[in-house]
């Protein structure tokens, strides 16, 4: 018989979204995306972070000043869009932690992505958030709050060790 306790799609790719946000060095909001296709296999993954060539270490990761990271953070989103190289993107699914935001939701529109899984909304009074939930409406993506009953899933690297 098989085993109870195993993870659910929607559990296991917003995992990989929240895995890869793991990686962001953006001191404030890390943010994760994961894209599958109808068939569940993961198209590709991303984070918030600097282009190709742009260090972290040089550049500013402030969110206020002459110069902030807004000017150079390549949205979590976005990545995952391009980090697929072209791939046929229709019809498929993205996992993000955080409500993609209104440049974010142009680009999702544009590569014929047909769902958008979010965990939460923290920036829901925002203009940005409340354009990108009109033009994903427009353009018939559908969108929908993560919802689940597991906490957490833990990750243990000593568990075969
Ligand atoms: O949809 C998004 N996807 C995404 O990756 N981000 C990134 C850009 C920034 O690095 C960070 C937001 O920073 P902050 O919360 O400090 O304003 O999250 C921000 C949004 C906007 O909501
Ligand atoms: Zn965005």
């Amino acid at each position: 018989m098989k085993r109870n306790g195993y993870i659910s799609w929607d559990e296991y790719f917003m995992g990989v979204a929240l895995l890869a946000a793991k990686r962001s060095k953006d001191p404030n909001t890390q943010v994760g995306a994961c894209i599958v296709d109808s068939n569940n296999i993961i198209l590709s993954t991303g984070y918030n972070g600097f282009p190709y060539g742009c260090s972290d270490d040089l550049y500013p990761w402030e969110r206020e000043g002459e110069d902030t990271k807004y000017n150079y953070v390549v949205h979590a989103e976005l990545n995952a869009i391009l980090n697929a190289r072209g791939k046929n993107l229709k019809g498929a699914r993205l996992y993000v932690d955080l409500f993609p935001c209104n440049e974010c939701a142009k680009a999702i529109i544009q590569s014929g992505i047909a769902e958008v899984v979010y965990l939460y909304n923290k920036y829901a009074d925002s203009e940005a958030t409340r354009a990108s939930a009109r033009m994903l409406q427009s353009a018939g993506v559908k969108l929908r709050q993560f919802k689940t009953d597991t906490e957490t899933i833990v990750l243990d690297f000593k568990a075969n060790a």
